[in-house]
């Protein structure tokens, strides 16, 4: 079902958590909400679920207003953080918790879903972590809720696993047709995962929009550097080219000018030969085997990190020339700072 949160805020005590939050996500739809650490993703996240009472504004599950409804009420499944399954009950009765006596069918229909069928029989210690996760996902769906609410469902995980479970828990959702929110503070997991993000800071959704746009499109400077890389320099743009240190640049089209900054993306840089672009020196080369990251300092001491290919051909200490390929972002001064 759709879910459509207004205007939301919440306060404890003195802390205004909440500061009229808003969020609409589509039938069908993986939402990510994307947020610094204390933003507000988890109490946004539980006043949807109902554990927590908002102070002002919204919430809609399909055409229903939820917000006085207790969490039983209102058809959301929840994946917590870690797995937390019931211990001492087996993996078909944790997914059939939810559930009416006489639901066996259900639950292996759901086990299915997450690829653990036949395995309903063993306990939770006798699964792996990630399927563990897996199940909970199942109990959560296995009631066909509305709305699917993950919070930081892979934190436990380990970093390999991690990705491999993130593929799996889209492919359920989507073969479930969930509308599903998730919170995460991890840029990746956010822009792999959504279909769209939805980027939160001090209690406010700041942008929501498609994973590309956020990070192509980005409402500010703030969300510019939160999601994705970035190297800021002070700029001036007239009639959309931006100039700076490394040169006139050709600017992403917002209709912004005056006095600013510009947002360089990390693959918008070009390594040359010396002489050619804005002259430095290679400072450090991270390999990753697919792609490197290159730091270069400039003459005027600015550090610029460019991802480029796996095969560098440059180490450090080895002076270069820095080109800058596409078009830049550019925010004017107070809004550089909004
Ligand atoms: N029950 C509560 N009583 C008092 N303060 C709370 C309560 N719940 C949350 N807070 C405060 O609200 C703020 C936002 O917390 P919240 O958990 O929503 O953030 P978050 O974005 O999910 O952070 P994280 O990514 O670290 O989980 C924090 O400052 C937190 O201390």
């Amino acid at each position: 079902m759709r879910l459509v949160v207004t205007d939301v805020t919440k306060a404890f005590g003195a802390t205004r958590v909440l500061r009229g939050a808003s969020l609409t996500v589509e039938e069908g739809d993986l939402a990510a909400v994307l947020g610094p650490s204390g933003c507000g993703k988890t109490t946004l996240l539980r006043i949807v679920a109902g554990f927590e009472s908002l102070d002002t504004g919204s919430v809609r599950i399909g055409d229903r207003e939820v917000a006085a409804l207790p969490p039983e009420r209102r058809k959301v499944g929840i994946v917590p953080q870690e797995a937390a399954l019931f211990p001492h009950l087996s993996v078909a009765r944790n997914v059939g918790f939810g559930l009416p006596r006489g639901s066996a069918e259900r639950v292996e229909e759901c086990l299915e879903l997450v690829g653990l069928e036949g395995m309903g029989h063993r306990m939770p210690h006798q699964i792996s972590g990630g399927q563990q996760q897996r199940v909970a996902l199942a109990r959560a769906l296995a009631p066909r809720p509305g709305v699917v609410l993950l919070d930081e469902p892979f934190s436990a995980l380990d970093r390999s696993l991690r990705v491999s479970v993130r593929d799996e828990v889209r492919a359920v959702l989507k073969r479930a047709g969930a509308t599903a929110v998730l919170v995460t503070h991890d840029q990746e997991e956010a822009l792999s995962m959504a279909d769209v993000v939805a980027v939160m800071r001090e209690g406010r959704i700041v942008q929501e929009d498609a994973p590309a746009s956020v990070y192509a499109e980005p409402f500010d400077l703030g969300v510019a550097t939160f999601v994705g890389e970035a190297v800021v320099l002070a700029a001036t743009s007239e009639h959309g080219v931006a100039s700076c240190e490394l040169g006139s640049l050709p600017q992403r089209a917002n209709g912004v000018s005056g006095r600013g900054r510009v947002a360089l993306r990390p693959e918008q840089f070009v390594l040359r030969e010396p002489g050619e672009g804005t002259a430095g020196l290679v400072r450090r080369v991270e390999f990753f085997g697919h792609d490197a990251a290159v730091t270069v300092v400039l003459d005027s001491e600015t550090v610029i990190r460019a991802r480029t290919r796996g095969d560098v051909p440059y180490r450090p200490g080895d002076r270069v020339g820095i080109a800058v390929e596409g078009p830049v972002l550019f925010f004017a001064e107070e809004e550089a700072t909004r």
